[in-house]
């Protein structure tokens, strides 16, 4: 090409994006406060590796409600309790929606899930079904005795390596303790020599926090200049072989023999015969579901299910190893709760009160899904004296909420469960202050179940065990720094060694 046709590209390129930055800029006048935005990549320099941090910072200059543009995307970031009412409250309807990102399109199956999913029928469906045949306390109570099983098998496990005074990788322990629980309740068997599901699961959701420009700045998706399109092709590859697998094992299953009755059916199951016999109870779904929908919800749980969970109980146990005041504290609840009982039971948590104010006080300050799961608004509304037009993207910083000395006085800092005392802030009802499973439509569907494998998990390791940390470490020592992800986990596993107490 003449270096003179290049030129008049380039010219005119630039004169598009000139237009239409400022054309965005001057037509939404009314928008939030925010960072300007340059011209083309917007304020995605102002990111950084740890955006949940970078945007608080930017929201103690512009306020709780803050615009911030990503390329050619119009964000408004949320930074407080009160404006979180607002959008995830008040106008809830109106930014129940998910955006369209290129990780759903590759991983979701074109976002045929409930997570990335728009607002509307099919979303609508899909929820009700998951919430009827999974999630429900029926079902959930349902799979109590496999949970007992697999949590023995931890305690025995964490008992050989006290024994042997061995350094035990928690991060890894807890993720195939909670991967064996889900796989259990999704697939009917856990472990499976041809693949790691908590691996692929790990990735996709790294890979899925990452703010990909292909999403902000679409012409530059061709070049893939991070890597993720390449990334999310192969992962999905992954998903796909796998979910094949274990849905053509249940289908040769049920040809080749009876199908299974209802309650010794798994969550494949339950979705296969979907397929085959109309229900009235998931009208719509049964219409529309095929094998990309079924392998869309199935990730979406698992997704949902293992990294969440897990992700919550290294902070809790990182925290509780941290501050052995607070351990000891654990200990003798316990001790005075559970006694001498072979295992802390399912029954026993609704009585731990300490245990309790003790996750609140993690979910207060490691959030585990720190900028929640992006929603977008449906249309222009007037908020607080500002526009947010149509299409809007929504974050909210809920790693801010937890860091506001105006909510938490000015100790907020410190790791106290006993703020939680004398006060009903809770995550389960309608309050803003602690929404570590989202709020509203869109608020997470899983919350009882996970609320379950947590207190199951963490109970258990701190009832039998003292923790330790390797080679003399001091707890004041021990490092909390996090690797963003739409899990944002601990950046190094956890390693303690257990004592056995008897
Ligand atoms: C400790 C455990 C868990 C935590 C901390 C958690 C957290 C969250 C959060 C923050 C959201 C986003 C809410 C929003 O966008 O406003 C969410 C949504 C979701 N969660 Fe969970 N979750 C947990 C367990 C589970 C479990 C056990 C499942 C299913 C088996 C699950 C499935 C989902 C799904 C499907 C959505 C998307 C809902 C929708 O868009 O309609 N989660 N969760």
């Amino acid at each position: 090409m003449y270096p003179t046709t290049v030129a008049v590209i380039l010219l005119v390129l630039t004169g598009i994006f000139f237009w239409r930055w400022w054309s965005t800029h001057l037509r939404h006048k009314n928008l939030p406060p925010g960072p300007v935005p340059l011209p083309v990549i917007g304020s995605l320099h102002l990111l950084g590796s740890l955006p949940h941090r970078s945007l608080h910072k930017l929201s103690q200059k512009y306020g709780p409600i803050m615009s911030v543009r990503l390329g050619s995307v119009q964000f408004v970031i949320v930074s407080s309790p009160d404006a979180a009412k607002l959008f995830l409250g008040t106008h809830d309807i109106v930014f129940a929606s998910r955006p369209q990102i290129q990780a759903a399109k590759y991983l979701s199956y074109d976002n045929k899930g409930m997570t990335f999913s728009e607002y509307g029928p099919y979303w609508r469906s899909v929820r009700k079904f998951c919430t009827v045949e999974l999630l429900s306390a029926t079902k959930v109570n349902g799979f109590a005795g496999m949970r007992r099983e697999e949590i023995g098998l931890m305690v025995e496990e964490m008992k050989a390596a006290a024994k042997a005074r061995k350094v035990v990788n928690l991060s890894e322990t807890v993720s195939w303790v909670i991967e064996g629980m889900v796989c259990r309740m999704l697939f009917g068997k856990k472990k499976d020599e041809r693949f790691v599901f908590k691996t692929v699961i790990d990735k996709s959701m790294e890979a899925t926090g990452i703010f990909n420009l292909a999403d902000y700045v679409p012409m530059l998706a061709p070049f893939d200049l991070q890597g993720l399109t390449k990334r999310f092709k192969s992962l999905s590859k992954e998903l796909d072989e796998m979910f094949e697998i274990l849905i053509d094992e249940h289908e040769k299953r049920n040809q080749a023999s009876e199908s299974p009755n209802r309650d010794q059916m798994d969550f494949i199951d339950i979705l296969l015969s979907l397929k085959q016999e109309y229900s009235y109870t998931h009208d719509n779904l049964s219409y529309t579901i095929d094998r990309s929908n079924m392998k869309a919800i199935l990730l979406d749980m698992v997704a949902g299910a293992i990294d969440t969970a897990k992700t919550s109980i290294e902070w809790i146990l990182s925290v509780l190893i941290k501050h052995p005041r607070v351990m000891k504290e654990l200990q003798k609840e316990l001790k005075t709760m559970v006694g001498d009982k072979v295992m802390v039971e399912e029954s026993d948590l609704t009585r731990l009160r300490y245990l309790h104010m003790v996750v609140k006080e993690t979910f207060r300050l490691y959030p585990v899904a720190p900028l929640l799961v992006p929603h977008q608004s449906m249309e222009d509304i007037a908020i607080n004296g500002y526009t947010i037009p149509k299409k809007t993207r929504v974050l909210v910083n809920y790693w801010a909420f937890g860091r506001d000395p105006k909510v938490w006085s000015d100790n907020w800092d410190e790791f106290l469960p006993e703020r939680f005392l004398d006060n009903e802030i809770d995550f389960r009802g309608h309050d803003f202050k602690l929404i570590q499973f989202g709020i509203g439509r869109r608020g997470c569907p899983g919350m009882n179940l996970g609320l379950l494998n947590i207190g199951l998990v963490v109970s258990n390791m701190v009832h039998w065990f003292d923790w330790e940390l390797p080679n003399g470490m001091s707890p004041t020592d021990l490092d909390m720094k996090e690797k963003f992800g739409l899990t944002t986990p601990r950046e190094k596993p956890l390693l303690a060694i257990p004592t056995y107490l008897v």
